[in-house]
């Protein structure tokens, strides 16, 4: 693909503020120039014209006769820099003042302020990286712990990319064998073995549902894995929150209904994120804004992996009864952990009384008191245990963006098709069209298939200068 963009944008790619130094980009056919423009090199004959790629001068950035600043200039000439194109880097001081000072400088010289991800995306454009490897990029960035630098990582060096183009590669193979026998449908014969056939679609199912199944934990190491501490009002929810978290995040109080809106962050445990929500107190209730609340409770429980449903000791056994009735049915394919609080209140044998409590609902259960920390350990372990992640290794796929995994999701389901009409006996045209449709949605991924909106959807989140 050769550079399609014209124009040549300019941005401050490091971080806004002042750190010591900051970082001016110029990308495009006429960087250059412009920055030869406004900039003299110390030394004679080291004009930015005539300069090596991959050089760095030292020089002055000035307006007129005016010196704005003395500088770092790095040059590389296109296609080897990060876009492709042409690239300039100013490193100066790291003014604020100064920083738009050059970027307007650089803006009169015809250079235009570069759209958030606008450098990444000219690399997409002029074939530097797929898209998933771009995306990548933005991962990267925001990375904050092992797992998730390590999965951004070997993204961003296509590691996904290689997995889903030897994927196209085998619904080629299969497409055109296909597409031979249409090409002799008169005589009625079949070219392609239907048995290595079924065996190809097969395979690629599989490792199409394998990589879709891999977002559970992409997911999980990206954002967390989501665990609502939901239970009666008073139970102790937000001074487990709290304590969990090692903060005040959430108001507790002797008051029924205290919660009323949801309540989130994250936090580590054995190298796991997770990501706890406080919820409010379910009860029966005819203030409107804790219906409200008590609503939200329920959604956050449906998004939930884990739930940690927590249960007042002192509580009557009926009202803990009832309230299941509630819960209960909610709580189909999500982890349970039953937390039986306020042990501190009880004396054992009371404790021992109340173990069978809730036996019918299929969880674990642990008692503790959240208030005076004891056995609070414990339930961490058993957080860390019920996450069940796996190891990842540094060569293993793991998909982590949403975008990837519905995509992947619409090609699961078009070769899914392909396997049930060769069951039915369908014809061979329909199958191809459920092949192309496969390729089309993996396609989409790296970016072989793409449009305005995708990109545009996918660099709008990025950062200025990146
Ligand atoms: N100053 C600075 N640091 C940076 C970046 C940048 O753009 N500027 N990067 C921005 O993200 C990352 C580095 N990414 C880069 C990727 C490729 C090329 C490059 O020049 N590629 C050439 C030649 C490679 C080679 O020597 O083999 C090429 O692809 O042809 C430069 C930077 C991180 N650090
Ligand atoms: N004795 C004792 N009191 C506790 C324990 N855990 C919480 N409490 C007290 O129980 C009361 C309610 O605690 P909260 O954390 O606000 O309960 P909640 O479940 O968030 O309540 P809502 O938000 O109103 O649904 C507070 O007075 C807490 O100090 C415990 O383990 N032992
Ligand atoms: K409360
Ligand atoms: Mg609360």
């Amino acid at each position: 693909m050769s550079t399609i963009h014209q124009d040549t944008i300019c941005a401050v790619s490091t971080a806004p503020g002042t750190g010591g130094v900051a970082i001016i980009r110029v990308s495009g056919p006429d960087a250059i120039q412009s920055v030869h423009a406004i900039y003299a090199p110390m030394k004679s004959g080291k004009s930015l014209l005539t300069q090596k790629a991959y050089t760095i001068t030292f020089g002055n950035i000035v307006c007129g006769d005016q010196l704005v600043d003395e500088v770092l200039v790095s040059l590389f000439r296109a296609p080897h820099s990060f876009t492709g194109e042409d690239t300039v880097e100013i490193t100066c001081h790291g003014s604020v003042f100064i920083q738009q000072q050059i970027l307007e400088l650089l803006i009169k010289q015809g250079c235009r302020s570069a759209l958030p991800g606008e450098f990444t995306q000219r690399a997409f454009l002029n074939g530097k990286m797929d898209l998933s490897q771009a995306e990548a990029v933005a991962d990267l960035i925001a990375s904050t712990s092992t797992g998730t630098h390590k999965l951004a990582l070997s993204q961003m060096r296509g590691g996904f990319s290689n997995e889903l183009y030897k994927l196209r590669t085998q619904l080629l193979d299969f497409a055109s064998l296909i597409e031979l026998e249409l090409d002799f449908s008169e005589e009625d014969v079949e070219f392609a073995d239907r048995s290595n056939l079924y065996n190809l679609a097969d395979t690629i199912k599989k490792v199409i549902g394998g990589l879709a199944d891999s977002f559970r934990v992409g997911n999980a190491i990206k954002n967390g894995i989501p665990v609502a501490i939901i239970g009666e009002t008073n139970a102790g929810k937000s001074t487990l929150l709290n304590l969990l978290l090692n903060e005040e995040k959430a108001i507790v109080s002797d008051i029924h209904g205290t919660t009323r809106d949801v309540i989130e962050d994250t936090i580590n445990l054995n190298g796991i994120t997770f990501r706890f929500i406080d919820t409010a107190g379910i009860r029966e209730t005819s203030d409107t804004i804790e219906s409200l609340g008590i609503e939200r409770t329920y959604q956050k429980m449906e998004q939930a992996t884990l739930v940690l449903w927590v249960i007042d000791l002192t509580s009557p056994d009926a009202l803990i009864e009832t309230l299941a009735h509630l819960i209960e049915p909610k709580l189909s394919g999500k982890k349970v952990i039953l937390v039986f609080n306020k042990a501190d209140l009880l004396t054992p044998q009371e404790v021992a009384a109340k173990q069978n409590l809730l036996d019918k609902v299929q969880a674990e259960k642990i008692t503790i008191s959240a208030k005076f920390k004891n056995n609070t350990d414990r339930l961490q372990t058993k957080l860390v245990e019920a996450a069940n992640l796996p190891e990842v290794g540094q060569n293993d796929v793991i998909v982590t963006n949403i975008r990837h995994y519905e995509a992947l999701t619409r090609a699961l389901e078009a070769i899914q098709r392909v396997i049930s009409g060769m069951d039915n006996g369908i014809s061979s045209d329909f199958l191809a069209q459920d092949i192309r449709e496969c390729m089309h949605y993996l396609g989409e991924i790296t970016g072989q298939i793409s449009n305005d909106e995708i990109l545009g959807n996918i660099f709008a989140k990025f950062c200025i200068g990146k």
